[in-house]
């Protein structure tokens, strides 16, 4: 049998320029096993994912602010707080920087997403006066969020959901907001452009980037399973 999976999304399912490549479409929709998608995006976007391929909804989003399996979501996290941090860096001149309409943030629960070519060391100071908020950087954003919200946290409420235990699950990542789901799987891979906390949580770092890496990784683990 294969094991079920916490996949991350942005920089693991898809290319240097940001698409989900067409190899998910093959191997995700014949995994014999749960697949839960675990990223920092908004909500609708691992449903729709899923959605598309076929799969049964259980996502991990807003890095763990948002779960949703069997049915149930479960919100957690502090919205205000990071609100009050995304105030006080506008007041300051910070821009938020998604330009007019910002679908980043439009369906956002838990959170808030600061583009990543905003004023980073501003963000970190004013979100440095506001207790338990916290800032991640995925590379693809500055996510302000509560600390103590995460995506590991998320998979140990979805794994027993799924009637599993999380150690079953094999991850897989990229970023600083995969760490924790890393700690929580019983087996953890970095594709090759993980960041350096993605690359020392995990068990394995792979030799190939991006959906490469990810591919390799399933083939594997398809082939170990025959
Ligand atoms: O939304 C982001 O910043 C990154 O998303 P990811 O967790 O799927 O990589
Ligand atoms: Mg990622």
């Amino acid at each position: 049998m294969v094991p079920p999976l916490a996949l991350d999304i942005d920089g693991t399912l898809t290319t240097p320029t940001g698409r989900i490549d067409p190899r998910a479409f093959e191997l995700l929709p014949a995994w014999d096993a749960p697949v839960v998608f675990a990223t920092g995006k908004a909500f609708p976007y691992p449903v729709a994912l899923a959605h598309f391929l076929g799969r049964e909804e259980t996502v991990i989003a807003e890095n763990g602010g948002v779960a949703y399996v069997d049915g149930e979501t479960t919100i957690v996290g502090d919205p205000d707080a990071a609100g009050a941090v995304v105030e006080a860096f506008r007041e300051r001149g910070g821009a938020i920087g998604w330009g007019d309409g910002d679908t980043v943030n439009r369906w956002r629960e838990t959170e808030v997403a600061v583009a990543p070519d905003a004023d980073e060391a501003l963000l970190r100071e004013v979100a440095a006066a506001v207790e338990d908020v916290e800032v991640v950087d995925t590379g693809y954003a500055f996510h302000v969020k509560s600390t103590g919200v995460s995506k590991g946290r998320a998979l140990e409420h979805v794994a027993p959901a799924l009637g599993l235990d999380p150690e079953a699950f094999v991850a897989i990542g990229d970023s600083e907001n995969d760490a924790s789901t890393f700690r929580v799987a019983g087996e953890s891979y970095a594709v090759a452009n993980a960041d350096a906390t993605a690359r020392e949580a995990a068990n394995e770092v792979v030799a190939e980037g991006f959906i490469d890496g990810t591919a390799s990784v399933l083939t594997e683990l398809r082939e170990r399973a025959e």
